[in-house]
């Protein structure tokens, strides 16, 4: 088994969409970044990264590259996953937690589960993501930014030659 954790936050503004989890939130402001900046993506994407001992996502989609401008981020987590996947590890299960004073995001937590179990291939049952203010302390308190932690658990399931599908 190997364990990898994910930290990532972006800055709130106008004009940009909030996408959390692949899942596109109504609000007045959205994050800001080089790709679509699905915050708790990223933060999963690095878990997994780190568990598999390859670095960030910033080495693997750097953002000096046009190629990535607007990128779907589940696009990279499922490319993340295709690279676990050939080091011979799936999802034993995943912990995350967004931290955004607002908007409320509870009602779209399953379907943020939904879309992520989807693009790694593993159950619902295997993922977790939580949400959580910080009592209106610091940046994300302020409303200038998201942040959100991810803790990925990965048990292997070959040798790392074999392909595997999952
Ligand atoms: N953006 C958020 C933040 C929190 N929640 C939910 O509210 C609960 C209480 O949050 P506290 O920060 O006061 O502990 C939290 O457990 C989440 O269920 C949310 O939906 N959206
Ligand atoms: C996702 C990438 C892709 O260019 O860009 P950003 O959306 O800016 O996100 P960040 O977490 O700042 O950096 C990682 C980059 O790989």
């Amino acid at each position: 088994m190997r364990i990898g954790h994910g930290y990532d936050v972006h800055r709130l503004v106008e004009g940009r969409k909030l996408i959390l989890g692949g899942v596109d939130i109504p609000h007045t402001l959205g994050l800001l970044g080089h790709s679509d900046a699905d915050v708790l993506l990223h933060a999963i994407s690095d878990a997994i990264l780190g568990a598999i001992g390859e670095g960030d996502i910033g080495k693997h989609f750097p953002d000096t590259d046009p190629k990535y401008q607007g990128a779907d981020s589940i696009k990279l987590l499922e490319h993340v996953m295709s690279l676990a996947r050939q080091k011979g590890y799936r999802i034993g299960n995943l912990d995350a937690t967004i931290v955004a004073q607002r908007p409320k995001l509870a009602p779209h937590i399953g379907h943020m589960c939904a879309n992520i179990a989807t693009a790694l291939g593993c159950y619902e049952g295997e993922v977790n993501v939580k949400a959580t203010t910080t009592e209106e302390l610091g940046f994300a308190g302020r409303g200038e930014g998201i942040a959100a932690y991810a803790v990925a658990l990965l048990v292997r399931i070959s040798s790392p030659s074999e392909t595997v599908l999952h």
